[in-house]
């Protein structure tokens, strides 16, 4: 397990610039909300300008009730009228904006779950553009996760930026009202506010640098959880007796990022306690200001009232506005992620100008001189490969473990493309061709197939899922791969789910499943059929029906077989020998027994086994 963080993550704080240069990322931001729903975003601004006004509105007319019960309060027969009026529409004012904070509440969630929603559908669909390669890199896997976490996160900060302009809004009615009466207010205000301001920002920096360098950490932490609690690790966790071992690197993990966020947790807090101790002085000295003024009759009770309130709510509408900066512009730090994902683009592209998938291969595919590294490897995976793979012939790739053999399949199917020679099919690159096309002319199974937990059917139908709703193909292509005998033990047949995930699954062994698995690889109609040790899990007596039919399934499109097993690799045409990636052996199972080379003593060595 590595927990040292990617190269090109930054750990370091960030300056005031960044933060308002993180600001840009904003505007496609709310692109993307707007995308989501236009109704609800206009919905939810309307809402908030009406909302805005409230505050100064209350104020005023409390102003005028205390103003009004002053005057009465000196009269004998007073009319009470007009101040019923008044704290009728008090009472109204209040009314409203209690609905109006609901009303933009629920807005707000609305919108934020379609947002999260239409986001997490968006990355999906990016995701699935990209290479392989691609998901095999840390530094992706990182961004990815961020941008993961950008679809819950962001939600939050759609009602922060609302919030922001909803108060700045409201901040410009109440400060008109101050401005009007003593401009040194507001200035008193500013000075009390700005240390709390920048203090907050100071804190938040370091916040973001520590939770971005934790980024590699986090993710093994979430993968230690897995190890630990998940139904598919639960098997080898018990009988390696590994509870132990995974709950102390968890706790390793977890109490590191404990101790950080402490010890920031705990200066921040004092500092934060100090910065609002000022802010409550910069108060108490415009209101000893304002009762001067009131003592001394030049501005009435109902005015102190109206500015001591307005004070008030000015100076908590600017230190949330001021600390929500912080917030937004860190939002908006994290939007970056967000958009930096979907610039990744995918390295293997579709040709421009792409040549049609033959509708019968004429010539096959060649391999000149094809050499492919892994990028985050030094080694050569394959290395030399020069042979051609015939129409209809079926080829079988033998060698020891870590010999090339995946490799070289993956790279007919265009998973990754050559880091040196090149593959052609009838005398074209395979880059020319289609990238769609050729895959649905490749049908390939791996020896990590994927045991989806749907369906039996579903679980065939994904070898070609433009037909999943094909119930007759789908039965053909269990039949041709014994599957359906499978098929009709199961309580539910075709319609029984699979797995033990979720309410009543069945679970296969490993056999069953590789017969499903199988099954997948005849829903379409590829030219070229690749099977990566198809049968391993296989009894003798299934693995025999199964070559038996698929010489007979496959007969006029090529084949490529990568096998342990001798008994099935000598059905093939011919046999390639890999060796540390390159190609050692070419010819026949009899060739290759008479030129009594790596093949015979791989063969004889498992034979030898047998007797
Ligand atoms: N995704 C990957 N990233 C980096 N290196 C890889 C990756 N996949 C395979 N390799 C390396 O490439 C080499 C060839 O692997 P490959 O899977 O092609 O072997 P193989 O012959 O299919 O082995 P096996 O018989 O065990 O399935 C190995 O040394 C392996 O470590």
């Amino acid at each position: 397990m590595t927990t040292r963080p990617p190269k090109n993550i930054r750990t370091e704080p960030l300056t005031l610039k960044d933060r308002l240069a993180a600001l840009n990322n904003l505007p496609a931001f709310f692109k993307l909300v707007w995308q989501t729903s236009p109704t609800f975003t206009i919905t939810n601004s309307l809402l908030r300008i009406i909302r805005s006004a409230m505050p100064v509105a209350l104020l005023y007319v409390g102003k005028l009730i205390i103003d009004n019960v002053i005057v009465l309060s000196h009269q004998h027969h007073a009319d009470t009228g007009h101040l019923w009026q008044l704290v009728g529409l008090e009472f109204g004012l209040a009314i409203l904006t209690d609905g109006l904070s609901r009303a933009i509440t629920l807005v707000d969630a609305l919108l934020g779950d379609l947002f999260s929603n239409h986001t997490s559908v968006k990355i999906m669909a990016h995701a699935a553009t990209l290479d392989l390669d691609q998901f095999e890199d840390s530094v992706f896997y990182d961004k990815l996760e961020r941008a993961r976490q950008q679809t819950i996160g962001r939600t939050l900060l759609l009602s922060q930026v609302m919030t922001q302009v909803q108060d700045l809004i409201t901040m410009g009615f109440l400060a008109a009202g101050l401005m009007a009466f003593n401009p040194w207010l507001i200035i008193l205000l500013l000075i009390a506010i700005i240390p709390a301001f920048l203090g907050e920002s100071y804190f938040n920096d370091q916040s973001y640098a520590l939770t971005r360098g934790q980024t590699p950490e986090r993710r093994e932490l979430d993968y230690v959880r897995y190890l630990g609690a998940s139904d598919e690790t639960a098997k080898e966790v018990k009988i390696f007796d590994l509870s132990g071992f995974i709950i102390d690197r968890f706790k390793q993990l977890s109490g590191k990022f404990y101790l950080d966020n402490k010890r920031l947790s705990i200066k921040r807090s004092l500092w934060g306690t100090f910065f609002a101790m000022m802010g409550s002085i910069g108060y108490y000295a415009a209101y000893v200001v304002i009762i001067i003024k009131a003592v001394e009759g030049s501005v009435t009770i109902g005015m102190l009232a109206f500015l001591a309130g307005s004070f008030r709510q000015l100076r908590s509408l600017l230190e949330g506005i001021l600390s929500r900066f912080t917030a937004v512009s860190q939002g908006a730090i994290y939007l970056r992620d967000f958009f930096e994902f979907f610039e990744i683009r995918p390295k293997i592209k579709a040709a421009v100008n792409p040549l049609p998938f033959p509708e019968a291969i004429q010539q096959g595919f060649v391999f000149e001189n094809v050499g492919f590294r892994y990028a985050n490897s030094d080694r050569w995976a394959n290395r030399h490969l020069s042979f051609t793979l015939h129409p209809g012939e079926k080829l079988a790739l033998v060698g020891e473990n870590g010999a090339g053999k995946t490799t070289l399949v993956k790279l007919l199917a265009r998973l990754y493309d050559p880091t040196e020679g090149r593959i052609l099919l009838d005398g074209h690159d395979l880059r020319d061709y289609d990238l769609t096309d050729l895959r649905m002319n490749v049908g390939i199974i791996f020896q990590d197939y994927l045991r989806y937990q749907m369906t039996f059917a579903q679980n065939i139908a994904v070898g070609n899922i433009n037909e999943k709703e094909n119930r007759p193909l789908i039965e053909a292509a269990a039949k041709q791969s014994l599957a359906d005998m499978l098929a009709a033990k199961l309580p539910g047949a075709y319609d029984q789910q699979l797995g033990k995930r979720f309410a009543e699954g069945v679970e296969l062994s490993g056999g069953e499943w590789q017969k499903v698995a199988l099954a997948r690889a005849y829903m379409r109609n590829a030219q070229l059929l690749i099977l990566d040790e198809p049968t391993s899990a296989l009894d003798a007596r299934a693995e025999y029906a199964v070559f038996e039919r698929f010489a007979e399934l496959t007969k006029g499109k090529s084949a490529v077989l990568i096998s342990h097993r001798f008994s099935t690799v000598r059905m093939a045409d011919r046999i390639l020998v890999l060796e540390k990636g390159e190609l050692i052996e070419i010819g026949s199972h009899a060739e290759l027994l008479v030129k009594d080379g790596r093949y015979a003593e791989l063969f004889n060595l498992q034979a030898m086994g047998y007797r």
